[in-house]
């Protein structure tokens, strides 16, 4: 979901493993020549914008040794499933208020999607995440790992999401990864 860390956690897993690290938003961005995700959205359309991110993944998928931080919205193609299938799909599960307040806290100008011009920035964005994710909710689902900050939180004895930082978070997801390539070497065995 928009919010939930890909790009920050993407980052720090790139650096860990020695990978070249991609943002299909930041491409889209290049190759369109417009320099927002929200810009695009306004001069174009959300369609149009989908149209380059599914392209901008199909060109990644040929790609090896690389960390991809989607955009939220990138699972809702089907083809793009076929495109990240590449690779090891990561879902980064975050708890909608946390995402909320995290949006809250940066302006939702980035984020055409939840972007308003009035009301509590907390309580809009929280709306808005709601319904987007009750739409989006399987499709996460078909992600290899989920990565859940409830669960992280749980692990290390806290109550708060909001106290785990971007590198525990990454941890996470390197043993995930570990066990999925794990069981699937078991399988294949
Ligand atoms: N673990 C974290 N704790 C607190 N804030 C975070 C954490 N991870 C990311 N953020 C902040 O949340 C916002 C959204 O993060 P970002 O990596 O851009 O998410 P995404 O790419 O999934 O939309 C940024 O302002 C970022 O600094
Ligand atoms: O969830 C979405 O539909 C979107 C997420 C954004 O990326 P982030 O998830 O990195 O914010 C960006 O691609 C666009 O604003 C649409
Ligand atoms: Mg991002």
């Amino acid at each position: 979901m928009m919010g939930s860390g890909k790009t920050t956690v993407g980052k720090i897993i790139a650096e860990v493993l020695g990978y070249s690290f991609f943002d299909s938003d930041k491409l889209v961005e290049q190759s369109v020549g417009i320099p927002s995700v929200a810009e695009i959205f306004q001069v174009h359309s959300e369609a149009f914008f989908r149209d380059n991110e599914s392209e901008v993944l199909r060109d990644l998928s040929s790609m090896h040794r690389l960390i991809v931080a989607t955009g939220g919205g990138a699972v809702i193609r089907p083809i793009n499933w076929s495109y990240m299938r590449k690779g090891l799909t990561i879902w980064l599960d975050v708890p909608l208020d946390a995402l909320a307040r995290r949006i809250a806290a940066v302006g939702t100008a980035s984020r055409p999607l939840l972007h308003q011009e009035s009301g509590d920035p907390y309580a809009k964005a929280y709306a808005k995440l709601t319904a987007l994710f009750e739409q989006r909710m399987d499709s996460y689902a078909n992600a290899d790992a989920r990565v859940s900050l409830e669960n992280i939180a749980l692990k290390q004895g806290h109550n708060d999401v909001n106290v785990l930082t971007p590198s525990a978070i990454a941890i996470e997801a390197l043993l995930k990864m570990e066990s999925f390539l794990t069981e699937k070497a078991m399988v294949r065995n």
